[in-house]
């Protein structure tokens, strides 16, 4: 039984490994396929309770898809996702919310989009009411709350998707690249909420492309490429000195092509 937080070699000083029960998210030997293709080639991540993870790696690495694996959205063809020690249940995806890069709103105004989405949680009435307040002034979009949501602007977009997902107070928010196509202030604004919902205990799992706001928010980090892990672990580590190949180009700012050679058949094979 692990009782480290990802597969990697021993923990560097200063990095405290984590006992299980810490553990909100576990996945082993994840693999996904379509097409006849293997896009996800075994992966194995644990994702700490409380912790801010990110998800990282080039265009087409399987970000996006081991996101929807770990939220339930899709069977791995082999492998499994634990939450909190057990198998992924309906109930535990309700204690899950996910934030897409475009974000998926109703046709509605502001307002309906948070009535609806508490409502689906069975929140009604005054509890309702001040729950869609608290998201309004959060996001700064109570003067909208009558509009549309798809009159909005794509930050103001994207501050409602966050904060419709944290009126539902999950235990574990999955964001998909929340910040792409955003100006520093929405950006700023988004990193804002999240934090805020970390501070209150909300686990975050977040892909970014973005360095300055893996440094901003990482604690943890897992490197993808090719469909693998590169290198998972703390921040501090992947980030201020990797040992994957992939992870070093990034940090030193080269275009890392290598692994891009290789065939689609070869994503089952490790060569970081
Ligand atoms: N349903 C699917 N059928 C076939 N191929 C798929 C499917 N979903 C994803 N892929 C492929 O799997 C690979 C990984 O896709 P994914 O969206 O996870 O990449 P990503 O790391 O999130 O990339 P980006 O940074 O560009 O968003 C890509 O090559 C993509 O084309």
């Amino acid at each position: 039984m692990r009782d480290a937080i990802f597969d990697m070699p021993a923990a560097p000083s200063g990095y405290r490994p984590i006992a299980r029960d810490e553990m909100l998210l576990e996945a082993s030997n994840l693999v996904f396929e379509a097409g006849g293709q293997r896009l996800l080639c075994g992966i194995d991540v644990s994702i700490r309770k409380g912790a801010r993870t990110l998800v990282m790696g080039p265009n087409g690495a399987g970000k996006s898809l081991l996101l929807r694996l770990l939220h339930g959205l899709l069977k791995p063809a082999q492998g499994d996702v634990l939450w909190q020690g057990s198998p992924l249940t309906k109930q535990a995806m309700r204690a899950q919310a996910m934030v897409f890069q475009r974000p998926v709103l109703l046709r509605r105004s502001v307002l309906a989009n948070l009535k609806f989405a508490l409502s689906v949680r069975g929140l009604r009435g005054a509890e309702r009411a001040e729950k869609i307040d608290m998201a309004l002034t959060a996001a700064g979009l109570s003067h909208l709350a009558k509009q549309p949501a798809r009159v909005l602007s794509g930050g103001e977009q994207q501050r409602l998707a966050v904060v419709r997902a944290l009126a539902c107070e999950p235990d574990l928010l999955f964001l998909d690249e929340p910040t792409a196509n955003l100006d520093p202030a929405s950006t700023a604004a988004i990193e804002t909420l999240v934090l805020e919902a970390n501070a209150r205990g909300v686990t975050i799992v977040l892909v970014t492309h973005d360095s300055g706001q893996a440094k901003r928010l990482g604690q943890d980090v897992i490197f993808l490429q090719d469909g693998c892990v590169a290198e998972a672990g703390p921040a501090s580590q992947v980030l201020g000195a990797p040992r994957s190949e992939p992870a070093r180009a990034w940090q030193d700012g080269r275009l890392y092509l290598g692994a891009n050679t290789r065939s689609i058949n070869d994503r089952s094979r490790r060569t970081f």
